[in-house]
């Protein structure tokens, strides 16, 4: 009776007993609604759910079922099922051709290994969710001709059917087949959707291709002066290669090395925390992490050591590309005592990584254990998903292999250590893919114009000219080239041999050819010594941009203080580090310097990408914060969020990385006071370092710009001023907001 007191108005048609604890269906119900919702219950299995025959919508997702019940047949109206984040290992056939007027399935997060050969007599399904199971093969889809939506991420496939995406009979508009092992098609190829699986059907049909080519996406990360560019290039060379102190990485080096089989990528980031920060516009997922760490300077005893040169890397690794596989290299053995001290240390560091991933887990369980014991769990089930997210995602972290990268026995041990690593199929570290040999033909014909130098050393090219350049070395014809050239240039931005940013309107038709010119470029301005970098600024520069020593000054001030980049000195910064890089002078390179650096009229392309990944946000030139603003009158002007903020060549740019204390903001703000108004948003289950830098970037106006500190800021709202934090207790980061009326033409004066 009590139940039945629960029910909505609408209980003739619908009952609504989600998060009941449930055990089995309650035998009371009435078998003639249309909608049964029994999500968040504990059912292990459906017994009697065959009397509901006049349902069209059924939800038993989070539950603990473990069977797809033979009595589900009876349910003929069905068109909308859920049975996500339960247990299902099977589904028995004999069951999906009754559903004849079924429309949406949802069977993500379960442990499907393989799908009932007669799904494909259920035609009228168009989305299917089989997101995180553990699927080899989706053969039996074949025939689903109204499919529009297939959800299979995160499964166990190599290969997609090419059938259920042949043009002809596919109403397919969005395919998600990411974190799989694919092959065939590449995953790089998959994640550019279903037109871009289309291409690929289409090329390996007429220039079929059996041979595989196995890539890896090669990151270094670790420490300052860990080893990491030393790995790098001696891993490349195959010898030890010694990097001068002078010589440290800034932003980030690309090379390649090929072995036998493999094509490696190597990315060479920076240590420095200021590098760290714009990491997110390079890290991709599903590498394989060479996380170096220097054992000599590496102590047992105290626990910042190890924080700094792996917790907080693996923490990262952890939270930006958890499917990678990590592989800890401990150098400078040579200047660790003896071999005891090596030993050591490598076993001391692997127990603490083992200890640090135990920890997340329980971590992360014991919060989800306490969103579920709330009072109202439904308030809470999205976290509880990332939570399951998160909870499913092991990052694989393996054993510490020790060296000494200045000899060439242990260079040679390393590189067929990672070769083995790579091979082994537990990993799921498969970059194997097959490529039609038209897409074949044309990378290669990229790599011949670049060694014959018929593509300008700094690698930019407008798209109409590559496709020109090309066809002087493939067999392709113009139609066809277009047909793929787009498609073929996606994929390789995705494995990272060339950039494209098509999402960018005003450089969508460009390509970069050499990944490694725009990244030097990108360097000029994110790096640790800038405001050096700035007072080194000649008068002769200064002259070029029509500027003063007297402004040089005033930059250098405003970016120590302020975080603020005026973007006549960027201009100038990218300028000498171009002209540095282009050997001629002559008319083409004005105009690249024009399309790099800009001018005070028109944002050149590395402001343009700075704003877009939003490693800094355009502010004005030193005006004060004004609270009178039409954005801070509700209804009067929207707010515009800093991407499409209207951005002045000759402005500003704010770079949060830059500030390094907030005694600006502490000073402003003074104490707490017991009519301030607090709000915190607790962002579970976890931040990552940088996060705060980039929510400010995202969310602050112009207005708010000059007192943004590292982990708090402080700016005007409306009539108010907040403060924003960064916090954490026990563990929980949250944000911390506080509102305060300020005294009297405060805001103004902010
Ligand atoms: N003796 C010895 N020296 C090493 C070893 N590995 C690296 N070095 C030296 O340590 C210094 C720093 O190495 P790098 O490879 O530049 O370090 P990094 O991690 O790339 O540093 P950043 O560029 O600052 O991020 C260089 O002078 C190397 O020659 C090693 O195993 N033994």
């Amino acid at each position: 009776m009590k139940k039945m007191a629960m029910l909505n108005v609408n209980s003739w048609e619908e009952h609504d007993l989600s998060g009941q604890n449930l055990k089995s269906l309650p035998r009371d119900l009435l078998t003639y609604v249309k909608s049964l919702d029994l999500q968040r219950n504990k059912l292990k299995r459906v017994i009697g759910i065959s009397r509901f025959t006049h349902l069209t919508e059924l939800n038993l997702s989070r539950n603990k079922i473990m069977e797809f019940s033979q009595e589900m047949q009876y349910l003929q109206r069905l068109e909308i099922l859920y049975m996500n984040q339960n247990n299902i290992r099977s589904i028995p056939e004999g069951i999906f051709p009754h559903f004849t007027v079924l429309k949406f399935v949802k069977l993500s997060s379960n442990r499907l290994v393989k799908l009932p050969p007669d799904i494909n007599q259920c035609t009228s399904i168009t989305y299917l969710d089989l997101s995180r199971n553990c699927l080899q093969n989706i053969q039996p889809l074949i025939g689903l001709t109204k499919l529009k939506e297939l959800l299979v991420e995160k499964n166990h496939l190599t290969e997609l059917p090419p059938q259920l995406f042949q043009s002809s009979n596919c109403e397919l508009t969005v395919c998600k087949a990411t974190g799989n092992p694919l092959r065939c098609p590449p995953e790089e190829v998959c994640s550019g959707g279903v037109t871009d699986i289309q291409s690929y059907f289409h090329q390996m049909e007429k220039n079929p291709n059996t041979r595989s080519a196995w890539t890896v996406k090669t990151m270094f990360l670790g420490s300052s002066m860990a080893g990491k560019s030393t790995l790098c290039r001696s891993l490349r060379e195959g010898k030890p290669v010694v990097v001068a102190v002078k010589d440290r990485t800034e932003g980030i080096e690309i090379s390649q090395m090929y072995t036998e089989e493999v094509r490696f990528l190597f990315w060479d980031f920076a240590g420095q925390e200021e590098y760290y920060l714009t990491h997110h516009v390079f890290i991709t997922p599903r590498a394989l992490v060479i996380l170096a760490t220097d054992l000599a300077s590496y102590s047992i005893v105290d626990p910042q050591s190890f924080n700094d040169q792996l917790w907080f890397w693996i923490n990262n690794i952890q939270l930006r590309v958890p499917d990678s596989v990590v592989l800890l290299v401990g150098t400078h053995c040579d200047q660790c005592r003896d071999q005891e001290e090596v030993m050591e240390k490598k076993k001391d560091i692997e127990e603490k990584v083992k200890t640090m991933l135990e920890n997340r887990r329980m971590v992360l369980k014991q919060q989800k254990k306490n969103l579920e014991e709330n009072t109202d769990p439904s308030l809470f089930t999205d976290q509880v998903d990332e939570l399951d997210c998160l909870l499913e995602y092991n990052l694989k972290v393996l054993d510490l292999v020790t060296l000494d990268c200045t000899k060439t026995e242990d260079i040679a041990k390393l590189k067929c250590h990672i070769l083995m690593c790579i091979q082994s199929e537990s990993m799921l570290l498969c970059s194997e893919s097959i490529l039609p040999k038209s897409y074949e033909e044309v990378e290669q014909a990229i790599h011949k114009l670049v060694a014959l130098e018929q593509i300008p050393q700094h690698g930019i090219v407008l798209l109409d000219e590559l496709s020109d350049l090309i066809l002087n070395h493939v067999s392709l014809s113009r139609e066809s080239l277009h047909s793929i050239l787009r498609f073929l240039l996606r994929y390789l931005h995705r494995i990272g041999v060339i950039i494209w940013y098509e999402d960018i309107n005003v450089l969508s038709d460009r390509v970069f050819i050499q990944p490694s010119f725009l990244i030097s470029m990108f360097k000029s301005i994110v790096r640790h010594d800038l405001v050096q970098q700035l007072e080194e600024v000649s008068r002769d520069l200064l002259m070029q941009e029509g500027a003063l020593v007297k402004q040089k000054f005033i930059w250098v001030d405003d970016l120590r203080c302020r975080g603020t980049l005026h973007n006549a000195a960027m201009r100038i910064l990218v300028r000498r580090e171009l002209e540095k890089l282009v050997e001629d002078d002559d008319d083409d390179d004005d105009d690249l310097i024009r399309e790099v650096v800009g001018t005070k009229k028109e944002e050149g392309i590395i402001l343009t990408l700075l704003q877009y990944f939003e490693v800094c946000l355009p502010t004005l030139v030193g005006s004060p914060l004004n609270p009178q603003a039409a954005e801070f009158i509700p209804g009067v002007k929207q707010w515009e969020s800093a991407r499409v903020a209207k951005r002045d060549p000759d402005g500003a740019c704010l770079f949060p990385m830059y500030l390094k204390d907030d005694l600006i903001v502490s000073n402003k703000w003074g104490e707490n006071k017991q009519d301030d108004l607090s709000v915190h948003v607790y962002i579970l289950p976890e931040i990552p370092h940088g996060f705060f830098h980039r929510l400010i970037v995202k969310t602050c106006s112009l207005y708010a710009t000059h007192w943004v500190g590292k982990e708090q800021s402080l700016f005007c709202c409306g009539n108010k001023l907040a403060l924003v934090r960064q916090r954490t207790t026990d563990g929980d980061p949250f944000i911390e907001i506080r509102c305060r009326r300020p005294e009297k033409d405060e805001g103004k004066n902010l």
